[in-house]
């Protein structure tokens, strides 16, 4: 049987409107194009795991507008299980408007929506699924007490657990995240929750090591074009950047985070996983969007005997 995930996170509907410049206060302005697309982070995650093979389970919420019915379409159609998505009567469902502008500049407004109402009862409600996953993957754009909830139930019944504290919170209290397996976050969240700089290699490990003298066990930070580093209290790794001629860098971090929670929890070595999610996230900016740009098991095979890997 496939490794099983379980994504406690968000959801989001993109809502991407191509402008001719950004509008003015009190301005209309008409634009040339529009396009909507899935998102959020825990979403994005679940879709690269599905992608690779793992049965995944989202626990998650959606408002009742028109976006929940296609929300939980797009989640099915990858093959996720959404018995566990619930509709919030009354509530929005998490959307981000997006401008872009013909130089690539955007400004993007972020509405979380019914993912504000992701409540521990809902891990609860879902014990069953969790206790038979293979580990569970959480990010921030849920209520910070859900996400305790989940670590620690994680921790309670052996299930292991990964947080990718993104996006940024100075309100995560990391002695709530006791029993954490894999704490992952990027160079700005990792300065962000240490307090200290994270410009050079050197800086990323002394930030590092801090967070796990305050008793984080493994902390796994993404440098973007420069590859990730895994850091224990033993060792500290370092997992080589995959060169490629980037085209939209969008969603490598989830891209990453998601196909490593598929390739620990389907039995290779935080090293291997790490290599491999290095190799898969780099694929994913080698084409347009978020989602569309993850690749499905025979895509990323493809890619890994051009780059001699496996
Ligand atoms: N330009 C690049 N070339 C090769 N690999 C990249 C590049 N950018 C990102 N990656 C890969 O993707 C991983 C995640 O990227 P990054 O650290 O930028 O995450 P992030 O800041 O969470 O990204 P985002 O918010 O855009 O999803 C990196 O650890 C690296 O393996």
């Amino acid at each position: 049987m496939a490794d099983r995930i379980a994504v406690v996170g968000s959801n989001m509907v993109d809502l991407v409107t191509y402008v001719n410049r950004m509008p003015d206060r009190g301005e209309t302005l008409e634009a040339p194009d529009f396009v909507l697309g899935f998102g959020g982070k825990g979403a994005n995650q679940a879709v690269a795991a599905a992608r690779l093979g793992a049965q995944v389970s989202m626990v998650t919420c959606v408002g009742d507008d028109i976006f929940g019915p296609r929300t939980r379409q797009n989640l099915s159609d990858h093959g996720i299980d959404v018995s566990h998505l619930r509709c919030v009567e009354g509530t929005p469902s998490g959307v981000a408007p997006i401008f872009v502008a013909p130089d690539g500049e955007n400004a993007i407004l972020i509405v979380k929506g019914a993912n504000a109402h992701l409540s521990p009862a809902d891990i609860d409600a879902a014990a069953a699924t969790l206790k038979g996953c293979d580990a569970i993957l959480l990010q921030l754009e849920v209520p910070l007490d859900t996400v305790y909830h989940a670590v620690a139930f994680g921790a309670r019944h052996g299930v292991q657990t990964i947080l990718n504290p993104a996006p940024a919170d100075p309100e995560l209290d990391l002695s709530r995240l006791d029993g954490l397996d894999w704490f992952c976050p990027n160079e700005s969240e990792l300065a962000l929750l240490s307090g200290m700089p994270t410009d050079t290699d050197a800086a990323v490990l002394a930030a590092a090591r801090s967070l796990i003298k305050r008793g984080i066990r493994n902390v796994i930070v993404t440098l973007g074009a420069r590859g990730a580093r895994l850091v224990t209290a033993e060792d500290a790794v370092q997992i080589a950047p995959v060169r490629v001629e980037a085209v939209d860098t969008t969603g490598a971090g989830d891209a990453f985070i998601g196909s490593f929670a598929r390739f620990l929890s389907g039995g290779a070595t935080p090293q291997q996983a790490l290599e491999r999610a290095a190799r898969y996230a780099a694929h994913s900016i080698t084409g347009r969007g978020t989602q569309s740009s993850y690749a499905d098991t025979e895509t990323f095979g493809v890619f890994c005997r051009a780059l001699g890997e496996n």
